[in-house]
Parts: structure tokens; C-alpha cells; sequence
């Protein structure tokens, strides 16, 4: 199986490096973009993300096989023959279609090649997401015509399209991460309080974005090991950002999409006979626009999640210009990863 972590990112370096398959640091603000590397061996993606906060946080991902790691400057990517992390960067430019559509392209060939066909999980992170491009389209409008794009060319060979986040980080340019999988089973999941992303009307931009509500991968040598990853999930129901002033209204509707999104009731209609609580979801990254807004975001966090979450609220942009707060999740099986 697939482990997830939080770990300060100051953590020891000579932490257990048996089984990691890749990180990401959602670190400061200082720095000017995203940074790709390898950190002794692990393809690791250092994101400026967080207003905030002076060091932030890692995020690790371990597996249980040998990890094997390849790649070039644009593209790292490491795997151990069941799961695949593959990380990509795209530099500052004048506008961002061209260039997403061709990073994930090369994203998709690769899960081909190697042979982990299904994506189970995407984040993207977008510099200066509500602000203009060259041509004065939204940069977070532009990125999605190239996903876009790149989904449209690929359908053919990918398992569907996966639980996403987009979210805004520091400095210019964009990045993204993913997690893929060889034989697992993923079943893509949509929420009936909203319209499918992929579905949304061109009010919104000229291509929608490309993300289900959330996915949930069936281990194959184990059919109880099930996780569900939630995408980013925000104040929108139907389509429509509600409540767009109100970070306490905005705050209760993501929850509840939440809610809604992995109730019983909700999987049923994708063939998926569980049902998952609020309590269950860990490994939270909480999203918020300003400072001001963070106390009444973490009480109403406290109020919806189990107290030993993991839980990290993240300060920075968002990719509607009138939303105020956004949550992510997943419901890990596997034990958590100490
Ligand atoms: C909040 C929403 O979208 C955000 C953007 C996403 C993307 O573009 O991949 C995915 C989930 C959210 O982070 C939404 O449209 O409901």
C-alpha cells in the first residue's frame, strides 16, 4: 500500500529512507517558484506556498517496495513496481496552456511507459492564479485549457480522470504532483450538491477544469485496503460560488460538500458500497485567502474533524477570486505512517 505523512520540514534528515517514494514541501514564501530536486535520491517538489508560515511543512509518501527514481529538470519521478510519484515544473512564462498541455502530456506517456495506467490523484499549484496572463485571461483559466487539452489527447490511454486540487503558491510559474498505480482499482467520484467540474459552464473559462470530487483506489492484493482521496473542495454548490462575502457560510458549505461527497448515499451511485464520516479524514490541508479569516476557519475545522488529524492550514490564493477557503483530504486504510 501507499502511506501518506506530515512532517515538519525541518525534519531529521537521517529519517527511515527505506520505502519513500517522493515528498513535497509546502514551504515558505521566500522563495521566487517552485523548485524541483532530488533530496538525497527522492524526487522531492519544494512549493513557495504559504504566507504565512516561515518553514511549512513536508509531505511523504512511502510504499512498501524497492523505490526506483528517473527523470530530467522538467519531470522527476520515482516508483516501486505497484505506485508511481512523478512531479513536474513549468517556468514562469507569458502564458501557460502551451506548456501544461505538453508537461502533462509527457506525464501521461510516462505512467504509460512504465506501466501505471491509473492516476488516482492530482495537485496543481498555479503563481499568481487570479492574476492575468499576457492576453489577459486568468493564468488558473489558462493552466485549465491546457489540462484540458492534454486530457482530451490522453483519454484514451488513462483510467478516467482523478480527484485534483488546483490551488494558488508564491512566485510564478506552476508545478503539479501525482500518484499513479498498476494494478490498483480507481473509481472517480462525483458530488450531486455540485456540478462536475469537467462540466462547468465557459462563464468560468474557455476549458473547464479536469478533476473528479474524489477518487478512491481498491488495493489489488488487498480488497480491504481502500483510501479515498477528496479533492479540493470549496463554497460551490451547482456550480456557483455561494456565500461569496461570508467565510463562516463558505466554511460550512465546503464542509458539508464534503460530507455529502463520501456519505453512503453519495458513493452508492459510483459503485462504491462504503461510507465514511468526517471523524475518518486525515492528512487536511485547509486553504484560506486571508489572515484575518484563519481563526474562524480553524474553529469551524476543530468543530467538523477528529482532534488527532492531521491538519495544516495553508495561506494563500484560491482558484475562483471569490472564494475564501478550500479543504482537501483523504480517508487513508492504511495505517498512518509514524
Ligand atoms: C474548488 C474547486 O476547484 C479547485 C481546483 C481544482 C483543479 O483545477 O484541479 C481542483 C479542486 C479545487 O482545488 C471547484 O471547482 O470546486
Amino acid at each position: 500500500m501507499i502511506n501518506c505523512s506530515f512532517v515538519e520540514t525541518t525534519r531529521d534528515a537521517a529519517a527511515p529512507r527505506s520505502g519513500l517514494l517522493g515528498q513535497v514541501i509546502y514551504g515558505g514564501h521566500a522563495q521566487r517558484g517552485a523548485v524541483l530536486e532530488r533530496l538525497q535520491g527522492i524526487p522531492s517538489l519544494r512549493l513557495p506556498m504559504d504566507r504565512a508560515q516561515a518553514e511549512g511543512f513536508t509531505e511523504i509518501w512511502r510504499v512498501d517496495g524497492t523505490v526506483h527514481e528517473g527523470g530530467d529538470e522538467e519531470l522527476l519521478y520515482a516508483h516501486d513496481g505497484e505506485f508511481l510519484f512523478c512531479a513536474g515544473i513549468i517556468p514562469p512564462a507569458p502564458r501557460y496552456a502551451d506548456a501544461t498541455r505538453e508537461l502533462y502530456l509527457r506525464a501521461f506517456d510516462l505512467v504509460e511507459r512504465l506501466g501505471y495506467p491509473t492516476i488516482f490523484r492530482i495537485w496543481n499549484f498555479i503563481g499568481g492564479i487570479n492574476a492575468d496572463n499576457a492576453d489577459g485571461l486568468e493564468n488558473y483559466r489558462d493552466f485549465c485549457r491546457g489540462r484540458a487539452e492534454a486530457f482530451e489527447a490522453g483519454q484514451s490511454r488513462l483510467h478516467g480522470m482523478p480527484a485534483a486540487t488546483g490551488i494558488g503558491m508564491a512566485g510564478a510559474g506552476a508545478a503539479f504532483y501525482l500518484l499513479a498505480c498498476r494494478s490498483g482499482a480507481a473509481a472517480h467520484i462525483e458530488n450531486t450538491r455540485q456540478v462536475p467540474a469537467w462540466q462547468y459552464p465557459t462563464q468560468y473559462g474557455p476549458r473547464p477544469p479536469s478533476f473528479a470530487r474524489a477518487s478512491t483506489l481498491q488495493g489489488s492484493s488487498d480488497q480491504a485496503s481502500r483510501m479515498l482521496f477528496v479533492s479540493g473542495t470549496a463554497s460551490i454548490l451547482g456550480h456557483e460560488t455561494v456565500h461569496p462575502d461570508d467565510i463562516d457560510g463558505q466554511c460550512r458549505v465546503a464542509i458539508d460538500n464534503i460530507a455529502h461527497l463520501i456519505s453512503r448515499e453519495n458513493l452508492a451511485l459510483h459503485g462504491v458500497a462504503t461510507a465514511h464520516a468526517l471523524r475518518e479524514l486525515d492528512f487536511i490541508k485547509v486553504y484560506y485567502r486571508h489572515g484575518r479569516d484563519l481563526a474562524s476557519i480553524r474553529a469551524a475545522c476543530c468543530h467538523a474533524f477528529r482532534p488527532d488529524a492531521q491538519i495544516r492550514y495553508i495561506e494563500t490564493d484560491i482558484c475562483r477570486a471569490d472564494l475564501l477557503v478550500e479543504i482537501e483530504a483523504l480517508v487513508p486504510t492504511a495505517p498512518r505512517a509514524e
